[in-house]
């Protein structure tokens, strides 16, 4: 699919299949294009080109359905500040249409999920920044949807906060539910995603498991190589000559997927100063031309 905001092209071509029961990371830096899609998918927004079909319903004639099928958790906050976290929850069962019988049930199952059972009837405005994240996913799922977006669901979290989502998330996946996530944080596409599928401007440009897609494109080690800047530029040039990617870190540059480096070249880069395991951030830096938060 396409899609333009004027002269800027938000989503360029993207093909994306996202098989049931996993977690589909989609990982990208910051204007990749990644909340564009999940607005696409969603029918916030419509696509100049393209098609999309979620859970079989077609978007954007579907719409309707597809909506009701899936759970959305989106990157704004937009609870409910003047209603409590019960509230929030009743509003949302409702209107997923969830049956009148059931609704109190799906309400004290979210508020489980969201470990509030003990917050239910507080104010959405006095809870912790945590609190509400937990809250904003579980509102997501009332309805016991086959399919989740969350679109960069840890953003501005502390670490603490971050794991006990990554729980929430993982626990998902565990139940069976389909999952496309958005995240632009390395570690929690690792953790959490069986398949990530790499961004940037606007198109999928690798997709595996984590571990597949290192192998692929940073090999199994990484030569990290120090030195002043004369001596930098010299190396990755020597290793852009062999065919092996290079990043650049601070006063360092790594030389990737090293165990493929010919003799000579290791004779003349002389040994490493750190020699490492790849890691999907190389494979990230690598593809994406960007630095890591
Ligand atoms: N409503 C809009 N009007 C104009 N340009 C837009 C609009 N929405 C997105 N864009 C542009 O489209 C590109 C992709 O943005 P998008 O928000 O989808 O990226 P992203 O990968 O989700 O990044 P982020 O994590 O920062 O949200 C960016 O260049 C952005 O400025």
């Amino acid at each position: 699919m396409v899609k333009r905001y004027g002269d800027v092209t938000a989503v360029d071509g993207l093909d994306l299949e996202v098989p049931h029961g996993i977690c589909l990371g989609l990982l990208g830096p910051n204007g990749a294009g990644k909340s564009t899609t999940m607005r696409l998918l969603t029918a916030q927004s419509r696509a100049d080109k393209g098609e999309i079909t979620v859970l079989g319903h077609s978007l954007p004639g579907a719409s309707k359905r597809a909506r009701a099928a899936m759970g959305v958790v989106p990157q704004q906050d937009n609870l409910d500040e003047e209603l409590t976290a019960r509230q929030n929850l009743e509003v949302f069962a409702h209107l997923y249409r969830v049956p009148k019988d059931d609704r109190a049930a799906a309400v004290g199952r979210a508020l489980a999920v969201a470990q509030l059972v003990d917050r239910a009837d507080t104010k959405t405005g006095n809870l912790s920044g945590g609190m509400r994240r937990r809250l904003l996913i579980a509102r997501g799922l009332v309805h016991r949807p086959r399919l989740v977006l969350l679109d960069e669901p840890t953003v501005g979290l502390d670490p603490q906060v971050r794991q006990e989502l990554w729980s929430l998330v993982a626990a998902l996946r565990s139940e069976g539910v389909t999952t496309l996530m958005s995240t632009h944080y390395i570690e929690e596409a690792e953790r959490l995603a069986d398949e990530c599928a790499l961004m940037s401007h606007g198109k999928v440009v690798a997709r595996g498991t984590p571990a597949d897609l290192i192998a692929e494109h940073a090999g199994t080690h990484v030569d990290e190589h120090y030195g002043p800047p004369e001596r930098l530029s010299e190396v990755e040039e020597l290793a852009k000559n062999a065919g092996l990617p290079t990043r650049r870190t601070g006063p360092s540059v790594s030389v990737l997927a090293a165990e493929r480096q010919p003799e000579s070249l290791r004779q003349e880069l002389g040994p490493a100063n750190v020699r490492r395991a790849a890691s999907l951030e190389d494979v990230f830096v690598v593809l994406t031309g960007e630095s890591v938060e």
